[in-house]
C-alpha cells in the first residue's frame, strides 16, 4: 500500500487515540493503524469568544484533549505513550459554533439552522509526540485543522423530527451524521468527507509525512500555511528519500532550517521548543529514485498474507493466559513468564516480542507488561473481556476456517471436516459437551457485553414496557437494557441447555430482578408475550426459510405497535465495503446455514411479516441495529 511508508512510521510506537468517537477509531483502524483508545476527560468548555476563528477553537480543544491523556497516562500509570492523537469536530453556521446537541430540542435548533444552507465542518487535530526525561513528561505538539463545506437541503419539520427521533444526532457535532441517515440531508460536500465524519485522514497522513520525511536540504522550500499543507501527495514517500525519517532527528534538523517565514494560522507549534516553527518545509518529488521499489511493496497484500500469524499469536497468548499473568504480576521477564506457565523460554520470548510489536504488550527494561487495551480486553476478567471469544476463535473457528476452500466449493458448513462429526443441528455442536458449551457461551457473552450499550441505545426504546430477547444467551444485553430503561422488563428466552448454565455469567452487585430467563426452542415452543422481540446475532445463523418460520411466529403473537429489534452486522447494499461483516459472512458459511445480510435484505424479510417503518442504525461497533414495528 502506497500510504504505508507514512503510517508505517507509527508501527512499533505506542500510539494512543485520545477520543471516544467510534468514527475516529474506525477511520484509523481501517487504514491499519494500531493504537490504544484512551478517551480524554478534557471538558469541551474553552471560552469560544477568546478565539479569533472557529478552527482555532477546534485545534485548541483537540490539543487539550490529547494533552490531558498524555499527562494522565504519564502520571497515573507511569507509562508514557509515544504519540497521542486528539481531535475535535465542530460545525459552524452564521458565525456560530455548533457542538454535540445536549438534548432533542437542542438538536432541533441546530438542524433547523443548517436547513437549506451551506455550513463548514472543522476538525482540529493534535498529534503529540511524548517522551519522558527525568520522569518529566515532554511533549511536542503538532496542531492542524481541516475545513469541509456541506450544504443541506431544505428540511421539513416532519423530516427533521423523524431524524431527531432516530437518535442519530445526539453524539454528533451539528446534530447529524453524514455517514449514516444524515447523509440523506446533504445536497453537496466540498472537501474531505472523512473530515466531516470526524477525522481528516488525508491531512493527517500529509502531516505525518512532513514530520517523518523532511526533504533533503537542497530541496527545502518554505510555504505559507493554508488549511491543507502543500504536500501534494504522500504516495511516493519512503525512507529512502529523506535524510532523516525519524521524528526526533527531523525535529532537530527543522529547528536549524527554520528561516522564520510567517504562517497565517500558527499551526505548527512545538510546545516545548524554544523556537516556534511558523514556516513549512515540504518534501518535493523524489528525485533520487532510491525508494521506488520500496514504495511499490504491496503492503496490504503482505499484511493479509501474514494476517493469520498475528491472529494466532494473539490466540496463543490468550490461551496461555499471558495477559492474565501480566495483569497480576507484571512487568515480568520472558523467563519468569515461561516458568509460570510451563513453556520454553525461547518460544515464550518470541511470542512476547511479537505481541509487543503488535501493540498488545509493552516491552520495558523491567520486562513485559500489558497495555491498557490488553488489561481491558484480553485478560479473562477484563471489563470488556474478549478472552472467551478469542478462545472460541482459536478452538472452534480456526479449524473451521482451515476448511474454507471446501466450504466455498461445496457452499456449505464444514463442521464434519473440522471436528469429525456430522451434527444435524448447529447448536447441538456447541452443546454436546460442557466444556464446548461453556466456551461458546463465554464467546457470545464477550461480544454481547461489548456491544450491549450501543445496541441498547441505538434507538429510544422507552415506549416498550416488556421485551423478549430470543436467543439472549447469558442475558448480557438484557441486563444493559434494564439499566438504561428502568421501566422495561426483559425475558431472555434460550435453549434449556443454555439457561441451565447462565449463573456463571450473571453480573454481581446489580439488581437483576427485571430480567427473567425462560427456556425453550423458538422454532418449536410458544414465545413469551412481549412488546418488543429482540434477535441479536440470531438471524445470521439461519437460512431465509427458517427466518420466515421464526418471523411468522413472532408476527402471530405481536400486537400492532409492537416491534422487533435486530442486532447484526449489516452489509451495505452492494456488498462491497464492509470487510469485517463480509468476513463474518464467510464465517457463517463455514459453520452455519446462515449468512450476513444487507439492510435491504433484512427490510425485505421483515416487511413480508407485517413489520414496517424499518429503521437501520450503523453503530460503529461490531453490531448494527434495526428497529421495526408491526402495523
Ligand atoms: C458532523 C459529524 C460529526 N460526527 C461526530 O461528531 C463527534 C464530534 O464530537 P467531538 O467532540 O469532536 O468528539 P467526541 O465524539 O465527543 O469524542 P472525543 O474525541 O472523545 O471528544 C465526533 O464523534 C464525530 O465522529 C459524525 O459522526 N458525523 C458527522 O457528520
Amino acid at each position: 500500500m502506497l500510504l504505508n511508508p507514512v503510517l508505517g512510521k507509527l508501527v512499533g510506537k505506542r500510539v494512543v487515540l485520545a477520543s471516544a468517537s467510534p468514527r475516529r477509531q474506525e477511520i484509523l483502524t481501517n487504514v491499519g493503524l494500531r493504537f490504544e483508545v484512551v478517551p480524554s476527560w478534557f471538558k469541551e468548555t474553552l471560552e469560544k469568544s477568546l478565539f479569533a476563528a472557529p478552527y482555532e477553537y477546534a485545534m485548541e480543544t483537540a490539543k487539550q484533549k490529547a494533552l490531558e491523556v498524555a499527562n494522565r497516562m504519564h502520571v497515573k500509570h507511569l507509562r508514557t505513550p509515544d504519540v497521542v492523537i486528539g481531535a475535535d469536530t465542530i460545525v459552524t453556521v452564521d458565525e456560530q459554533i455548533l457542538e454535540k446537541p445536549v438534548d432533542k430540542q437542542d438538536a432541533y435548533r441546530m438542524l433547523s439552522r443548517l436547513s437549506g444552507k451551506e455550513h463548514s465542518v472543522f476538525t482540529g487535530v493534535a498529534i503529540i509526540h511524548c517522551s519522558s526525561k527525568d520522569n518529566q513528561l515532554e511533549t511536542d505538539v503538532t496542531n492542524f485543522y481541516e475545513e469541509t463545506k456541506v450544504k443541506f437541503s431544505d428540511l421539513s419539520e416532519e423530516l427533521l423530527w423523524e431524524y431527531i427521533h432516530s437518535g442519530e444526532p445526539m453524539d454528533k457535532a451539528g446534530g447529524y451524521g453524514i455517514q449514516a441517515l444524515g447523509g440523506m440531508l446533504v445536497e453537496y460536500v466540498h472537501g474531505d468527507f472523512l473530515n466531516v465524519v470526524g477525522f481528516p485522514l488525508n491531512h493527517f497522513c500529509k502531516k505525518l509525512a512532513e514530520l517523518y520525511y523532511p526533504p533533503p536540504k537542497h530541496n527545502i522550500q518554505h510555504k505559507k500555511y493554508d488549511s491543507i499543507p502543500s504536500v501534494d501527495t504522500f504516495e511516493n514517500l519512503s525512507d529512502g528519500e529523506s535524510e532523516s525519517s525519524n521524528f526526533t532527528e527531523h525535529k532537530a534538523a527543522s529547528k536549524l532550517d527554520n528561516s522564520g517565514m510567517c504562517s497565517s494560522g500558527a499551526i505548527y507549534n512545538y510546545e516545548n521548543s524554544s523556537s516556534v516553527r511558523t514556516g513549512f518545509m515540504v518534501p518535493l518529488e523524489n528525485q533520487s529514485g532510491v525508494s521506488e521499489s520500496a514504495a511499490k511493496l504491496p503492503s496490504k497484500i503482505l499484511e493479509l498474507m501474514d494476517g493469520f500469524r498475528a491472529s494466532k499469536a494473539l490466540f496463543v497468548a490468550c490461551k496461555l493466559k499471558i495477559f492474565d499473568h501480566l495483569k497480576d504480576k507484571g512487568p515480568l521477564k520472558a523467563v519468569d513468564i515461561a516458568n509460570e506457565i510451563g513453556t520454553s523460554v525461547c518460544g515464550t520470548e518470541r511470542l512476547l516480542d511479537a505481541c509487543a510489536a503488535l501493540g498488545l504488550l509493552e516491552k520495558t527494561s523491567q520486562g513485559y507488561r500489558n497495555t491498557d487495551s490488553a488489561n481491558t480486553y484480553l485478560t479473562s476478567d477484563g471489563e470488556y473481556s474478549l478472552h472467551g471469544y478469542i478462545i472460541h476463535s482459536n478452538d472452534h473457528v480456526w479449524p473451521l476456517f482451515t476448511n474454507l476452500e471446501s466450504a466455498v466449493k461445496e457452499g456449505s458448513r464444514q463442521n464434519h471436516r473440522a471436528f469429525g462429526r456430522k451434527a444435524e443441528d448447529l447448536f447441538k455442536d456447541y452443546y454436546h459437551s460442557w466444556e464446548v458449551k461453556q466456551r461458546f457461551m463465554a464467546a457470545m457473552h464477550s461480544i454481547a457485553h461489548l456491544t450491549a450499550r450501543d445496541v441498547a441505545t441505538a434507538f429510544d426504546l422507552s415506549q416498550f414496557k416488556s421485551a423478549c430477547d430470543l436467543g439472549g444467551c447469558t442475558g448480557a444485553l438484557a441486563h444493559e437494557l434494564v439499566q438504561i430503561y428502568p421501566n422495561l422488563k426483559v425475558t431472555v428466552f434460550d435453549l434449556p441447555e443454555v439457561i441451565a448454565n447462565i449463573s456463571y455469567f450473571q453480573p454481581s452487585g446489580q439488581c437483576t430482578a427485571p430480567v427473567t430467563f425462560v427456556s425453550g426452542d423458538f422454532f418449536k415452543d410458544n414465545l413469551p408475550e412481549a412488546d418488543l422481540y429482540i434477535l441479536s446475532r440470531v438471524l445470521h445463523d439461519w437460512s431465509d426459510e427458517k427466518i420466515h418460520v421464526l418471523l411468522s411466529k413472532i408476527s402471530a403473537v405481536c400486537k400492532p405497535g409492537c416491534g422487533i429489534l435486530l442486532a447484526e452486522m449489516v452489509l451495505d447494499d452492494e456488498k462491497k465495503n464492509r470487510s469485517t461483516a463480509l468476513l463474518q459472512s464467510l464465517n457463517m458459511l463455514v459453520q452455519t446455514e446462515g449468512k450476513e445480510r444487507s439492510g435491504s435484505e433484512y427490510r425485505g424479510l421483515l416487511e413480508q411479516h407485517g413489520f414496517t417503518n424499518v429503521k437501520i442504525r450503523l453503530t460503529g461497533n461490531l453490531l448494527d441495529v434495526i428497529l421495526c414495528v408491526k402495523t
